[in-house]
C-alpha cells in the first residue's frame, strides 16, 4: 500500500468511530475498516433496536397498568412485523450515514476482515497495510457454549431480527440480554423461560432489587430457573426439546427458540494477534491502564475488544476510545475515569446501577448509611399504576457522598444519571437536594431517596 497512514481502526462500531473522527481532526491519515456494514453492534445489534423493540412492550404494560382506571386496553397488542418496520427505519440508513460522517471527516473507510501479519503490519481481504498504529475496536461476540446441541442457539443478532416472535422462548443465561429480551416478549404475547447457572440472576446489580424485579416478571409471564443447567437441545417438531438439571434432577421441556443470554467475549480470534505478537485472552487485549497493548506498542485497544477495568457498555467504549485517540495524539498515558458510568437493564421497569454495590462498600470498609425507599406508592407510581419501584442509596456518613446508587422503577434509567453525575463530581447529598427538580416529575422524587 503506497499511502502512508498513521492509523488503522479496526472496527466501525462506537469505540472505532470515535476514535477515527478524533485522531482524524488532528490532521492525522486515518482508514478504519469493517468486516460487517458501519454502525457496530450498539446501533445495529444492540443498544438501539433493542430499546425500539422495548417501546412497544412499555405501551401494552403501561396501558395493562391502567386497566381499571380509566383505560380499558382489551384487544391492544403487538403486531411485531410492524414494530420490526420500525426498527428497520432506523437502522437502516446508519451504515451509510456513519461511512458519509467518517469520509466527510478525512476517514478513508474500507470494507473487509482485517488479520494481523506482522507487528505493524495488517492484511485486509489479502491487501497489505504498513501502518504506524492499529487501534483494535473489534467489539464482542457470543460466549461459545459447550452442552450438546449448543449450536441450536439463535444469538442477540437473530432475536433482534425475528420476523415472527414464537410463543415458546427459552432464554440461556441469566444476565442483561435475557431479562430484557424476556421482558419485550412476553408483553409482545410469548412466554419466555430464562435459565441461568446460578443463584442469583443479573449478580452485577442489587441483589434485592432483582428480587423485586424477578417477582414483576412473574406477574407478567416471566419465568426465572435458577441454579440450572443445560444438558442438551435437541430439534423436535418444529421446536426444540431442551434437557435441563436442577438439584441433581433432569427435567425436559419444549420451546420454539432457544437463544444465547450466556455472556460474551472479545471478538479477537480471526485477527492473529499471535503475528502481531499482541497479548490477549477472552477479557480482551492486554493493555496498560492507557490502553496501549503491554506488548506491542503500535497497538492499542477500546470498548469491548479490550480488557479493562471498565464494563462492556457503550458509553465506557466511547470513553476508552476518546482516551486512546488523545493518548495516541499527544504521547501521554491518560487512564480512562471510569468513576459515575451507570448502568440499566431494559426491563419494564427498568434496573439502574452506578457506582458500588452494598456488599463492595461493606468490604470498603465505608461509614455507610443504606437509604432503601419502597417507592411504589409514591405519587410518580401510583400515578401510572406501577406496583414495583424501590431505590436503595448508598451514601458514606464521612462525607456525605453517594458511593453507590441502584434504582428498580419506570424513568429510573434517567434519573441514575443524576446520580452517576453526583458520584463523578463528588458532590454531597446535601449539595443535590438543594437541586429544585421541575414538579411533578420523577426527578423530584430524587431529594426523598436521598
Ligand atoms: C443485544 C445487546 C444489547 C445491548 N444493549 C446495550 C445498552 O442498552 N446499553 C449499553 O451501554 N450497552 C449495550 N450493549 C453493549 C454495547 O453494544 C457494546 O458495549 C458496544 O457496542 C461496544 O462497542 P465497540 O465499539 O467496542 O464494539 P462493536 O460495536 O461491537 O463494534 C465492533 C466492530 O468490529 C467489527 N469487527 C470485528 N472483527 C473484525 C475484523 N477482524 N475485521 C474487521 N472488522 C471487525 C465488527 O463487525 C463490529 O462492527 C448491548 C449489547 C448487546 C449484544
Ligand atoms: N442494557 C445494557 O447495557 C446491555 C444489554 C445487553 C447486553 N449488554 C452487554 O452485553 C454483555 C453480554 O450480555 P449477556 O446478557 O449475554 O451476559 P451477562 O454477562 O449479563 O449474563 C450472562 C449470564 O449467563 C449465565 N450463564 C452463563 N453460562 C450459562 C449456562 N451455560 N447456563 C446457564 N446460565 C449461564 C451467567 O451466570 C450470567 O448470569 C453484558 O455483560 C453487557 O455488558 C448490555
Amino acid at each position: 500500500m503506497s499511502q502512508h497512514l498513521d492509523l488503522i481502526v479496526i472496527g466501525a462500531g462506537m469505540a472505532g468511530v470515535a476514535a477515527a473522527h478524533k485522531c482524524a481532526a488532528q490532521g492525522w491519515q486515518v482508514a478504519i475498516v469493517d468486516a460487517l456494514p458501519y454502525g457496530g453492534t450498539c446501533a445495529l445489534r444492540g443498544c438501539d433496536p433493542k430499546k425500539i423493540l422495548r417501546r412497544g412492550a412499555e405501551v401494552i404494560d403501561s396501558a395493562r397498568l391502567m386497566r381499571g382506571k380509566g383505560i380499558d386496553d382489551a384487544g391492544l397488542s403487538i403486531n411485531w412485523p410492524d414494530l420490526m418496520a420500525h426498527k428497520h427505519g432506523f437502522t437502516d440508513p446508519v451504515p451509510t450515514s456513519m461511512a458519509d460522517g467518517l469520509r466527510d471527516s478525512g476517514v478513508t473507510t474500507l470494507h473487509g476482515r482485517a488479520r494481523f501479519t506482522g507487528p505493524r503490519r495488517l492484511e485486509i481481504d489479502g491487501v497489505p497495510y504498513d501502518v504506524e498504529r492499529f487501534l483494535v475496536a473489534t467489539g464482542a461476540r457470543p460466549r461459545p457454549l459447550n452442552f450438546a446441541g449448543h449450536e441450536h442457539l439463535i444469538d442477540s443478532t437473530r432475536f433482534l431480527n425475528l420476523e415472527e416472535l414464537p410463543s415458546r422462548i427459552l432464554f440461556v443465561g441469566g444476565g442483561f440480554i435475557s431479562f430484557e429480551f424476556a421482558h419485550i416478549a412476553a408483553r409482545a404475547g410469548s412466554s419466555p423461560v430464562i435459565v441461568d447457572r446460578g443463584e442469583r440472576p443479573l449478580k452485577n446489580f442489587d441483589p434485592d432489587l432483582v428480587e423485586l424485579l424477578v417477582d414483576r416478571g412473574r406477574q407478567v409471564g416471566v419465568q426465572l430457573r435458577r441454579t440450572t443447567t443445560i444438558v442438551d437441545v435437541t430439534p423436535a417438531d418444529g421446536g426444540y426439546q431442551v434437557t435441563l438439571e436442577h438439584a441433581g434432577a433432569q427435567e425436559t421441556i419444549e420451546t420454539d427458540v432457544v437463544v444465547h443470554g450466556a455472556g460474551r467475549v472479545a471478538e479477537l480470534a480471526d485477527l492473529d494477534l499471535d503475528a502481531a505478537g499482541v497479548g490477549w485472552g477472552q477479557r480482551g487485549i492486554q493493555v496498560a491502564a492507557h490502553l496501549q497493548s503491554t506488548s506491542n506498542p503500535a497497538v492499542w485497544a477500546a470498548g469491548d475488544s479490550a480488557d479493562t477495568d471498565g464494563m462492556p457498555l457503550t458509553p465506557v467504549a466511547v470513553a476508552e476510545a476518546k482516551v486512546a485517540a488523545s493518548n495516541m495524539i499527544k504521547g501521554t498515558t491518560t487512564a480512562p475515569d471510569y468513576s459515575g458510568i451507570p448502568t440499566a437493564v431494559f426491563t419494564i421497569p427498568e434496573l439502574a446501577r452506578v457506582g458500588m454495590l452494598e456488599s463492595e462498600a461493606r468490604e470498603h470498609g465505608i461509614d455507610l448509611a443504606v437509604r432503601y425507599s419502597d417507592t411504589s406508592g409514591w405519587y410518580s407510581n401510583y400515578r401510572i399504576g406501577e406496583n414495583t419501584a424501590a431505590a436503595k442509596i448508598l451514601i458514606d456518613q464521612s462525607n456525605d457522598q453517594i458511593v453507590g446508587a441502584h434504582l428498580l422503577g419506570p424513568k429510573y434509567g434517567e434519573l441514575i444519571n443524576t446520580l452517576g453525575l453526583a458520584i463523578k463530581l463528588g458532590l454531597t447529598t446535601r449539595q443535590l437536594k438543594s437541586a429544585t427538580a421541575a414538579y411533578p416529575t420523577v426527578g423530584s422524587d430524587l431529594a426523598s431517596m436521598l
